[in-house]
């Protein structure tokens, strides 16, 4: 059954990666968008979405804005965020406002960080690479997902950003002699293993990822096969 686990991890990579070639994101595109971007046409987030709607092809966009089933989930969080109100205080010193916190005692310039989420090259060439660059960038921390599309040591070596890890948990150890011909680098450590590689790469902690034994039925991504 492990076995079967992992090939079905590696089979959906390297459809993913055949796609990536067969369909590349449309540089013309992206120079259209880093154009908008320079030109500071977007004041709201949702301006951004809409903007990668029009850059990434469809299965790509899909991915990343998709949910699982009926995005109840998914609508909820924006929901949650509307439901927070902000309430500025009044006749007070605001020449230097400070927003700056810790997570597990390490400096962000505000509580928003950069939460693991797969597969950035599907949407820029560099990937998570220029993820962590804007995370250091802003002065808040990079979470980099197991499911990345760079690995921990070119993440690690292209900026100075508080690092955090994504790690699922396995419930074997990927010793065995015969995978590691077959499975790509990334996923033929066993957890173990990839706990002391982040950790040698200068990640600070681990975040750990306990919901997918079972994986969401994303009905966007099965359209789209
Ligand atoms: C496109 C996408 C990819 C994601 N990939 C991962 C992942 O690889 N690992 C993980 O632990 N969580 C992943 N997540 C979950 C996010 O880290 C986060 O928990 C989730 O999006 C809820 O936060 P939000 O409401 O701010 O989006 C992903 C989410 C999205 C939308």
């Amino acid at each position: 059954m492990d076995g079967i686990i992992w090939n079905s991890f590696l089979g959906r990579e390297n459809v993913i990666l055949n796609f990536i070639s067969l369909f590349p994101v449309n540089f013309e595109d992206q120079a259209y968008v880093y154009a908008r971007l320079m030109a500071a046409e977007l004041v709201n987030v949702n301006e951004f979405q809409e903007l990668a709607r029009q850059a990434l092809p469809k299965m790509y966009y899909d991915y990343f804005r998709g949910g699982a089933e009926d995005q109840h989930t998914l609508k909820e969080n924006v929901e949650a965020f509307h439901r927070i109100i902000i309430q500025p205080r009044i006749l007070v010193d605001v020449r230097r406002i400070d927003m700056s916190t810790t997570i597990l005692g390490y400096n962000t310039s505000a509580p928003i960080t950069i939460a693991p989420t797969g597969r950035h090259k599907l949407a820029l060439p560099e990937g998570e690479v220029a993820t962590a660059r804007a995370a250091a960038a802003c002065e808040t921390i990079m979470a980099l997902s197991f499911m990345s599309t760079c690995t921990v040591e070119e993440v690690a070596c292209s900026c100075n950003s508080i690092r955090f890890f994504q790690l699922y948990v396995f419930h074997f150890l990927l010793s065995s002699h015969s995978f590691n011909f077959f499975i790509d680098p990334i996923f033929s450590s066993s957890t173990a293993l990839m706990v002391h590689r982040a950790e040698k790469n200068g990640f600070k902690a681990i975040i750990l990822t306990a919901d997918t034994p079972r994986l969401g039925r994303r009905e966007a991504d099965i359209k789209n096969k």
